[in-house]
């Protein structure tokens, strides 16, 4: 199981301070990263996955500094990312969406199937990437996260494109995914989602770190309802 840590974590675009010495341990399990619109969530994400070196601060896998190791490396080291924006391969069906991203790692191609199957969309395997909606097409970016067998999962905005009950069903992948012993992190706007699967969530605003605790001790939080009234 790992553990990772941001300490004193802080991200300047010229004048605009996007993350604000943040602290915070993700530990094995599922946990939200939530605020509002513009509140560093991305930000914070392109750091931990390395495609954004702090202003200051430092990243740490298991006590490990990566604070200056790329993205690929963080990769091999167990670092899985998905994106708001979808980054599949449009032009290759979504079989071989997964093969390719098993292959990369050498894992055989034989396990695409499975992967399909395990978050829930083996009935688009043979078509085109581009052609499946958007929930698919999700769902198939999270397949190709988990043929690199993380340690680490960071998704953004994964549950958009799903309606209500393929979210619970989501939901329930991630526990199932957290049993193995990854930790999964999860930039997330759908409350329900947070509230209901997640163990612990951090609430940033305004690239501060406003409050961490589990979804009820987040949900009571005065300052948290504040920062989302406005
Ligand atoms: N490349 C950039 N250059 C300049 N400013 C940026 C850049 N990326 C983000 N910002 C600014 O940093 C702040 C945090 O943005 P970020 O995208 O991390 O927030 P967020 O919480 O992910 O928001 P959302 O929920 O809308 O996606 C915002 O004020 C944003 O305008």
């Amino acid at each position: 199981m790992s553990t990772l840590r941001v300490e004193g974590v802080t991200v300047r675009f010229g004048e605009v301070t996007a993350v604000n010495d943040v602290t915070l341990t993700v530990k094995p399990g599922v946990t939200g990263l939530i605020g509002p619109n513009g509140a560093g969530k991305t930000t914070l994400f392109d750091v931990i996955s390395g495609l954004r070196r702090p202003s200051a601060g430092q990243v740490l896998l298991d006590e490990e500094d990566i604070t200056s190791k790329g993205p690929h490396q963080r990769s091999r080291m167990g670092v899985a990312r998905t994106f708001q924006r979808l980054e599949v391969f449009g032009s290759l069906t979504v079989w071989e969406n997964v093969v390719v991203a098993l292959e990369s790692r050498r894992r055989p191609a034989k396990l695409a199937r499975e992967l399909l199957d395990r978050v829930g969309i083996a009935e688009f395997a043979d078509n085109q990437a581009d052609t499946v909606p958007t929930g698919a097409a999700r769902l198939l970016e999270l397949a190709r996260a988990l043929a690199t067998d993380p340690v680490v999962l960071l998704l953004d905005e994964p549950s958009s494109g799903l309606d209500r009950a393929e979210t619970d069903a989501f939901g329930e992948l991630l526990r199932q995914l957290s049993a193995e012993g990854r930790s999964v992190v999860l930039v997330e706007h759908d409350m329900d989602l947070v509230m209901g699967y997640c163990d612990q969530v951090h609430v940033l605003n305004l690239g501060r770190l406003l409050v961490s605790g589990t979804p009820d001790v987040v949900r009571a939080d005065e300052g948290v309802r504040e920062a989302y009234l406005g």
